[in-house]
């Protein structure tokens, strides 16, 4: 890893309109260097994907301010966005959705080969991409429909890091995928992302990916980060009460899963972030 910044979102505030509206993201701060993987951890509604979709510069956050390579990143229109904004680039959970049906895949990939041109970099080929996410390169004139799940996610994964993002998104990206794959599926997209020179947010709600993967860890909860640091310290010495209680859900590799002791109403009111951990 470099020291080089690529992500700098600071005190980030989305919220969506609703009477009351509701507070997603509630003061925000996270930095990924290049090389670097960071994931956001935390139960279901705790703003990870809001996060997301402010950092990667689909939604304008109400308050704080995102930049990317050192310059200000702020929505826009669709089409000025597809040509400025293809340094940063998103893996969703459901390839199905996320490709194109009715296109061969490597015309897929060729679009995000396009985008890295568009900003002066050199060509390459799709098989090219395909080799490097283990994908048969003979098969880029198929369909999405004639992959696997896991397939249909690593022609997402090629035809992202083929637009040679500076920043990589990804949202929940292996949990459609068969449990056999996950890891390796996560622990690639990791590998290419240090190999290229980019950063990556993940997300994810498996917890012992995380921990394999991510260099650092932040753990949201109702909008806020509760706690940050480096994946190693967070998961072998947790300091926050809600960490601590994600991680006792995470089954243990016999099944037997250890049992969660589930926080009080007024255990959960009462919490409050812990200052990061520098590294
Ligand atoms: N478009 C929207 N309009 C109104 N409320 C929204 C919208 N999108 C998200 N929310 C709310 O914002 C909060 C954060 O949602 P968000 O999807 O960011 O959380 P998350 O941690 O990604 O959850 P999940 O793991 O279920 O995807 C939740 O309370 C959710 O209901």
């Amino acid at each position: 890893m470099t020291d080089r910044i690529v992500l700098d979102a600071r005190d980030l505030v989305v919220r969506y309109p609703g009477s009351p509206p509701v507070v997603a993201v509630d003061g925000v701060s996270l930095r990924i260097g290049a090389g670097e993987t960071v994931a956001l951890v935390g139960e279901s509604g705790s703003g990870k994907s809001s996060v997301a979709r402010a950092v990667a510069g689909i939604d304008r956050p109400a308050e704080g301010e995102v930049l990317f390579d050192s310059a200000p990143v702020s929505p826009l229109g669709i089409r000025r966005r597809a040509r400025s904004l293809t340094a940063i680039q998103m893996v969703f959970q459901d390839p199905s959705t996320s490709l194109n049906p009715r296109r061969r895949v490597g015309d897929q990939v060729s679009d995000g080969i396009a985008a890295a041109r568009a900003r002066g970099l050199a060509a390459s080929r799709p098989e090219e991409w395909f080799e490097r996410v283990g994908l048969d390169t003979s098969w880029v004139s198929r369909f999405p429909h004639q992959f696997s799940g896991g397939q249909k996610q690593r022609v997402a994964i090629a035809r992202a890091l083929a637009a040679r993002p500076h920043l990589l998104v990804a949202d929940e990206p292996i949990s459609a995928l068969d449990a056999s794959t996950q890891t390796s599926v996560a622990a690639l997209m990791r590998d290419l992302v240090a190999e290229l020179g980019a950063g990556m947010l993940f997300i994810s709600h498996d917890l012992a990916v995380v921990r394999r993967i991510a260099d650092r860890t932040l753990v949201m909860y109702g909008g806020r980060v509760m706690e940050t640091g480096p994946t190693a310290e967070i998961w072998d010495s947790p300091r926050h009460p809600y960490t601590r209680s994600l991680l006792a859900a995470i089954p243990v590799p016999d099944g037997a899963g250890r049992i969660p002791v589930a926080p009080t109403a007024d255990e959960r009111a009462s919490w409050t972030a812990i200052p990061p951990i520098e590294n």
